[in-house]
């Protein structure tokens, strides 16, 4: 058997911890409030889908949204993990897209009811390569950027985030352990938009990595 490796972290079958209106500028498109205290929802690991692999559209939406956010990779698990502790707990990064059924968030949401379906579908989580921890000192200041067929839909600083990486891993911590090969998406800035089937999407972190997947429709 071979040794597991944290560089293919997406094949270890951990979860995905994703929080939501962490940039303000997003929460104000989508015209939610402000939160006092992160939202978390999660994915399954059969979300992920890696470059060469379409995004496929699920048969019930009319309206999927790309989503550009910084995945955070745990490399040693935890629980109640104080914030001074946090950066510890991480392995490296990932450029993640959480991919949205809008339309089915919407109707969830006038409903009470849980995003599952408008999160969590297969191929909803499109990951590149893992990013080392060295290789971004500072994950408070990156620039993440988003492109459709070549057009700019979203730019935003990581500055942005209303929780920071450190009060995130500390706060989801303390109700959810941590185990190494997780990941955190920490939210999206705003601009986020449909896409459709055969449109090309590309994003990157500034000077770091990028990646780009297709969009298909599922038969
Ligand atoms: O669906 C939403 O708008 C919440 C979310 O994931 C985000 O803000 O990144
Ligand atoms: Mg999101």
């Amino acid at each position: 058997m071979t040794a597991r490796n944290i560089s293919q972290f997406w094949e270890w079958g951990r979860k995905i911890i994703c929080v939501g209106r962490n940039y303000a500028d997003h929460a104000k498109e989508l015209k939610n409030a402000i939160p006092t205290e992160p939202v978390l929802f999660l994915k399954p690991p059969s979300a992920y889908v890696r470059e060469g692999s379409p995004i496929l559209v699920p048969p019930y939406t009319g309206n999927l949204h790309h989503e550009v956010e910084l995945g955070v990779v745990i490399g040693k698990g935890g629980t109640a993990i104080p914030q001074a502790a946090a950066m510890e707990h991480v392995a490296g990064y990932a450029l993640c897209l959480d991919m949205t059924a809008r339309d089915i968030q919407d109707e969830c949401k006038s409903r009470g009811l849980p995003w599952t379906l408008a999160k969590a579908f297969n191929t909803s989580c499109p990951v590149s390569d893992f990013i080392p921890k060295e290789r971004i000192p500072d994950p408070a200041n990156v620039q993440l950027w988003l492109k459709v067929n070549e057009q700019l839909r979203q730019s935003g600083s990581t500055s942005q985030m209303i929780f920071s990486i450190p009060y995130l891993i500390s706060y989801i911590s303390d109700f959810i352990t941590l185990e190494e090969g997780d990941l955190i998406l920490t939210g999206t800035p705003k601009g986020v938009s449909a896409v459709q089937e055969h449109d090309e999407l590309q994003a990157g972190i500034q000077d770091v990595v990028t990646m780009s997947f297709r969009v298909d429709r599922q038969d």
